[in-house]
């Protein structure tokens, strides 16, 4: 099975993928350039996630990633996708807050994440975004 090109939504995303056939593709550059991100035989694959994003304030850049299948070989994948506890609100420590680093997104739990995701997908972080007028204030009340 394939997977269009997107980001995971948790902190983190463990990955096996089965050492038969390569498949998973990463891309630095916002989806022009992908890069084949091939199995390792007892390796994981570790993703950074759309919250690890928002809780480093995007000093740690969520991975935009898709999965291509090909004709000759199955594949098979496991994810697990490591995230925070329901009620948990994610913002960055202070510490990566600062005059020349704003704050960049407004904080929010995993579900109230998901549910911007269900509705924007890949452009769920654009939409939580501190500079988007209609939620300016929600980030100044920190
Ligand atoms: O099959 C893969 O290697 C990728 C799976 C994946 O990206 C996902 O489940 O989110
Ligand atoms: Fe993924």
């Amino acid at each position: 099975m394939g997977l269009a090109p997107h980001t995971d939504s948790s902190l983190i995303t463990l990955l096996h993928q089965s050492s038969n056939a390569t498949g998973l593709q990463i891309s630095g550059d916002g989806g022009n350039l992908w890069i084949p991100v091939n199995p390792i035989p007892g390796a994981l694959t570790v993703n950074v996630g759309d919250l690890m994003h928002i809780a480093t304030n995007g000093q740690f850049k969520t991975a935009l990633h898709r999965a291509v299948v090909n004709r000759t070989r199955h594949r098979v994948s496991m994810a697990y996708f490591y995230g925070t506890p329901q009620e948990v609100k994610i913002s960055p420590p202070m510490k990566l807050v600062d005059v020349d680093h704003p704050l960049l997104y407004q904080p929010v739990t995993w579900k109230e994440y998901l549910d911007a995701k269900g509705k924007y997908f890949n452009r769920a972080l654009e939409f939580i975004k501190c500079e988007a007028l209609f939620i300016a204030d929600r980030c100044r009340q920190l």
